[in-house]
């Protein structure tokens, strides 16, 4: 938690004049039973009206300060717990950004956003909480101590028994209730993690009409969360009534020892209201400590996993001696790759060497490592053992800003952002002039759709692009990508949505357009690849074969049996 204060920067003025406000509220509270005494035994007692009106009226003055001070600590405490929660959030969205995908993989997303929203509230709430009662809990009890004992000493010893009491129990209960806090959020992460796939994947629930399996997921998820939160709450429901017992015990002491002592004269009666009072308000100001304690367990937990974003080292950054690019020529060294530690190696053992300006294809079958493969040049993952290099570099040395500008990468998943098509397709390369984002587009195959949209370039996508169909997302990613003229361009299956003959006119303008960009174009179809300079054959992450189109026929068994699978022996016979 304390780590998180540095959020508070920019508004620790109100961090510092909310707790002063609440000392004015304080003051006041604990003048109050002290003046309701005077006026009891002074005024009552002595039928002094003039007092009792006097006295009655620096209540009510007192009172309006308290009020004046309590609002005033609302307020400023309310802009203080805003500010840090814009402030954290923002830090860790920064953070999230600065992430390998190894990392965001680990937290999964799930959870990031559960760590976004949900967690930084609970840290705000609590900054909220702690400004305007720790302070005045303490406060209180301190300030109603120090006026019990000079009210009565002899009285004051019922303190002794209750306070240990109360502490005791609170110990007691922030141990058993922290882990409980926790698997709180855990919930949480996990109903998230339901929910968004029951939402993301809406359309696929419906075609399979599994919408009930679906909300019983939810329902599960769901159900688990409020039992987790009801039994941390079990926690609260227990403290609350020890207190008021303790509490009411203490006020039977105090009524029955302080009455014996006004039965013989040694205390007058206002004294024994002013003592009452003054140990309801000590006891309420130490519901609130628990309260604040407990409030407290369930913030550490959040922010306890708000503070392993921010702490997380991003396996994947700059290093001090980072080079710039030296050419655009990409080598594998005997490289081998695992996503982590538990997963399979799923790269073994891969060498070779693609020349600047050479257009390779990559084929092989599904879950045979292609998309592994490249995601190691861009280092998206970093390679577990061996060395992949670009321009004779080794990738880790070169400037990572550098290095992924002047490579192009267009994923399997075509992700499109709200906003117009024009936004889009300048996502990466802001700003960029008009002509530029045109040929892009004429590039991509993707100008004549654009147009025939109602607003054309101005057309809104919506989330995800869910208004777009999946070649028509295709081709704007690659338009995206093309405007950003890439010095390597790497096309993961980005063209698996298009027919046949678009495809075609899209490998011809990327001839001209890339002709000296150094172009790996993975495809699952022949025509894909099969006009590459060079055709690298994947299998269960090793190296089946590499060569030309014509070559793999002669000599691979595996890329000869996918060709025939989608060309046929005739049409191979005729070239
Ligand atoms: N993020 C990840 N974490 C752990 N394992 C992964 C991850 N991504 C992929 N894998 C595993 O790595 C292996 C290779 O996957 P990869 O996506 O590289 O294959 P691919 O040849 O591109 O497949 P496809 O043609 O279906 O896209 C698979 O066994 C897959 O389960």
């Amino acid at each position: 938690m304390v780590k998180l204060l540095k959020y508070l920067q920019g508004a620790t003025g109100y961090a510092v004049l909310a707790p002063l406000m609440m000392i004015l509220e304080v003051s006041m509270d604990l003048m109050q039973p002290k003046l309701m005494a005077d006026i009891i035994d002074i005024g009552i007692m002595h039928q002094n009206a003039a007092y009792v009106f006097s006295t009655g009226m620096k209540m009510i003055l007192a009172a309006l300060l308290g009020l004046i001070g309590g609002a005033a600590c609302s307020v400023f405490t309310a802009i203080a717990a805003m500010h840090m929660g814009e402030k954290l959030r923002q830090a860790l969205f920064d953070k999230i950004q600065t992430l390998a995908f190894l990392e965001i993989d680990q937290f999964k997303t799930s959870s990031l956003i559960t760590r976004l929203t949900n967690d930084v509230s609970q840290v705000q709430n609590m900054v909220s909480m702690v400004l305007k009662t720790a302070f005045r809990a303490p406060l209180l009890c301190l300030g109603g101590m120090i006026m019990v004992i000079g009210l009565s000493p002899r009285l004051s010893i019922v303190f002794l028994v209750a306070v240990p009491v109360i502490l005791i129990a609170v110990v007691i209960i922030l141990k058993k209730s922290f882990p409980l806090f926790t698997a709180v959020q855990e919930k949480i992460d996990r109903m998230n993690t339901v929910m968004r796939e029951g939402i993301l994947g809406i359309r696929v629930i419906k075609a399979f009409t599994i919408e009930a399996r679906q909300a019983a997921r939810f329902d599960e998820a769901n159900e688990h969360l409020m039992q987790a939160g009801i039994k941390a709450q079990h926690m609260n429901m227990i403290l609350g009534p020890v207190v008021m017992l303790v509490m009411n015990i203490s006020i039977i002491a105090v009524l029955w020892f302080g009455g014996n002592m006004v039965h013989q004269s040694t205390l007058p009666i206002g004294k024994i209201v002013a003592f009452v009072n003054y140990l309801v308000q000590i006891m309420h100001a130490l519901i609130m400590v628990v309260m604040l304690v407990l409030n407290f367990s369930r913030a550490k937990a959040s922010a306890d996993r708000v503070n392993d974003v921010l702490d997380a080292a991003p396996s994947i950054q700059d290093q001090d001696c980072s080079l710039a690019m030296n050419g655009f020529d990409i080598e594998f060294k005997n490289v081998a790759f695992q996503y982590n530690e538990h997963s399979e190696t799923v790269l073994n053992d891969l060498s070779f060497r693609i020349e600047e300006g050479e257009k390779i294809g990559i084929i092989g079958a599904t879950g045979s490592g292609k998309s592994s493969l490249v995601s190691l040049i861009p280092r998206l993952y970093e390679a577990t053992a061996g060395q992949v290099l670009v321009g004779g570099l080794d990738v880790k040395k070169i400037k990572l800003k550098e290095l992924r500008e002047n490579i192009g990468v267009i994923l399997q998943d075509s992700i499109l952002f709200s906003g117009t098509i024009e936004e889009n397709l300048k996502f990466g390369s802001y700003p960029a002039d008009w002509k530029a984002v045109e040929e892009a587009a004429r590039a991509a195959q993707a100008h004549d759709f654009i147009l025939e949209k109602e607003n054309a370039y101005q057309s809104l996508v919506e989330q995800r692009g869910k208004n777009f169909s999946g070649g028509q997302k295709q081709r704007i990613s690659i338009a995206r990508t093309l405007l950003r003229k890439p010095k390597i361009l790497i096309m993961d299956d980005a063209t698996s949505a298009l027919d046949m003959a678009t495809e075609a006119k899209l490998q011809n303008t990327l001839q001209q357009r890339m002709a000296k960009s150094t172009i790996l174009m993975i495809a699952q179809r022949i025509s894909g690849v099969r006009d590459a300079d060079k055709i690298i054959v994947l299998e269960n992450g090793k190296i089946a074969a590499i060569g030309t189109h014509q070559e793999l026929l002669a000599k691979s068994e595996i890329y000869r049996s996918i060709a025939v699978s989608q060309l046929g022996e005739e049409m191979l016979a005729n070239g």
